[in-house]
């Protein structure tokens, strides 16, 4: 499947889906609508024969810094994080489901009567049947974050592309949402990401995807259609490659 026209083709990707995109305009939580969208384009670009794996955020409900700055153990906060991940992912999986979409939860956490422990090889040969994977809890670490995870499994599974889908379309000169002044880029290196520490997705992410040399493609998830038409080749996103 052809991505951004005159992009390589992609065959198996994995998207990131940040938390925050899941709350819609709520405050905090789940909005339903939001998330039925977004299990919808999922549908759609599997439809269009790409193998889809997920890793979804947990900051609608749960961040671990914000638990360590209100004086909770560091380790303690961040697994409370990545609980809030599988909240949000079998949400997703409940929405993929009710489309007809088939999909398994591995959670980095075993929590064997809710989701199936992460397996990798059991999560490859799930996506070669065109199940969409949902990778939950993160990496299973504490002091990590879910770009991390999704950088990590992206390589594990051989994907050809991360797309990070966001509340911004792209990766900024400076964080948009605070400097109105700041302008978009197109494309990038990691290395440029690195350097110019645009804090879009974190370091060790990027140098994960670096060391794997999978694009990393950043878009707006909140923008309808905002993952699909990527396949359809009006995507609007930037790209981060080693060129
Ligand atoms: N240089 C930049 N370019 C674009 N966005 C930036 C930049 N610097 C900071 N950001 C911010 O980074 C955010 C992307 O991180 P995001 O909100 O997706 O967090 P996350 O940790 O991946 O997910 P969660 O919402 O689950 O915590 C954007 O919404 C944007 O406001
Ligand atoms: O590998 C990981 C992934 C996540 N966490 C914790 O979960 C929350 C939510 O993830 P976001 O990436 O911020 O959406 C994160 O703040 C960490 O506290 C983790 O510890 N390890």
């Amino acid at each position: 499947m052809k991505a951004g026209g005159a992009e390589p083709s992609f065959k198996r990707v994995l998207l990131k889906v940040s938390g925050e995109a899941l709350m819609g305009d709520r405050e905090y939580g789940l909005d339903s609508t939001t998330v039925e969208r977004i299990a919808a384009e999922v549908k759609a670009v599997v439809e269009m024969g790409v193998e889809v794996c997920l890793v979804i955020g947990g900051g609608n409900i749960f961040r671990g810094i914000s638990g360590a700055a209100n004086g909770m153990e560091r380790a303690s906060a961040d697994y409370m994080g990545m609980l809030a991940t599988v909240i949000n992912s079998l949400a997703v999986q409940n929405a993929l489901e009710r489309l007809g979409v088939s999909t398994r939860v591995q959670s980095a956490i075993p929590m064997t009567t809710v989701c199936e422990p992460y397996i990798r090889r059991r999560a490859v040969r799930h996506m070669e049947k065109g199940r969409v994977v949902i990778f939950a809890a993160g990496t299973g670490n504490p002091f990590f974050t879910t770009d991390t995870a999704a950088a990590l499994r992206a390589s594990e599974m051989g994907c050809d592309a991360l797309l990070k889908g966001t509340k911004v379309d792209g990766v900024y000169t400076a964080d948009p949402i605070k400097d109105p002044t700041a302008t978009r880029y197109e494309k990038l290196t990691y290395l440029d990401v690195l350097a110019r520490d645009l804090g879009v997705m974190d370091a060790s992410a990027i140098s994960l995807a670096r060391e794997s040399d999978i694009p990393i493609l950043v878009f707006s998830i909140t923008e309808p259609n905002g993952f699909a038409n990527i396949f359809r080749g009006s995507g609007r996103y930037t790209i981060v490659t080693n060129r």
